[in-house]
């Protein structure tokens, strides 16, 4: 197996509100993007890595992400998209010719344990398409654009996915051509795949998987940290 891993950090932050790119604040002293990176650096089974930043963030983060943690397995440095789906399909794009499966993980989630990456890795194998997940705590309403309830669904069929993501290189090449061609946007990788009528297995994410979205999120994270 040769696996390459493409990490979008290419977006704005806007509902963080901070000075700079949120993927560049400070979590234990050390910046959120380095956090994320680490754990795929230091897993053996991960042959290259793929940053996807914005244009004028590439340079800063050559050098103080990637020269500064010495992250020998990040190949390339990619410019983004205006959509999350657009960065990832830029940085899948330039995978190694000779990678097989192709694993998607957002810059903003620092806190994935190993366990996940191993247990995604091990399962991709098995599925080809793979997203973790957890169940949803609470009631999830549908509503009308007047904010009206329009359908309960069932709660016990409803996941939260988060990622890392993972698929084999062919499965998730096609279905990024196809939505692009199609004009389809999907707010996450598998949504796209789903589209080819692949089958996607979920597997156990973990509610400490947090995406760092908002100022409350970066507080959470640190003492889900000093507690590990
Ligand atoms: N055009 C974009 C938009 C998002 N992302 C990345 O996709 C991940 C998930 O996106 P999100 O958490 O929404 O980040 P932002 O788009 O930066 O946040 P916001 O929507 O608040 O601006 C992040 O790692 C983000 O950097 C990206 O690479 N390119
Ligand atoms: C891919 C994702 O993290 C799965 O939960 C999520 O859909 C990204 O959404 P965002 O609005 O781009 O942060």
């Amino acid at each position: 197996m040769k696996l390459s891993v493409v990490i979008p950090a290419a977006g704005q932050g806007r509902r963080m509100g901070a000075d700079k790119n949120k993927q560049f604040l400070l979590l234990n002293g050390k910046p959120i993007l380095a956090h994320t990176i680490s754990k795929f650096q230091n897993c053996s089974y991960i042959n290259e890595i793929i940053i996807v930043a914005k244009n004028q963030e590439i340079s800063y983060c050559q050098k103080e992400i990637v020269d500064k943690y010495d992250f020998d397995k990040v190949k390339k440095l990619i410019i983004g998209g205006k959509t999350r789906q657009k960065s990832v399909y830029n940085g899948i794009k330039e995978v190694s010719a000779d990678s097989n499966f192709v694993l998607i993980h957002d810059g903003a989630r620092p806190l994935l344990t190993n366990q996940i990456i191993e247990n995604i890795i091990t399962e991709v194998v098995n599925y080809q398409a793979v997203a973790v997940g957890v169940a949803v705590k609470d009631t999830i309403k549908i509503v009308n654009q007047d904010k009206y309830i329009m359908d309960t669904p069932k709660r016990d069929n409803l996941i939260a996915i988060q990622t890392p993501q993972c698929f084999s290189k062919t499965i998730i090449l096609d279905a990024y051509q196809k939505a692009f061609k199609e004009n389809f946007i999907g707010t996450d990788s598998s949504s796209l795949v789903e589209r080819l009528g692949q089958r996607v297995k979920v597997i156990e994410g973990s509610y400490e998987n947090l995406k760092i979205t908002t100022p409350e999120d970066l507080q959470f994270a640190e003492r889900i940290l000093f507690r590990r």
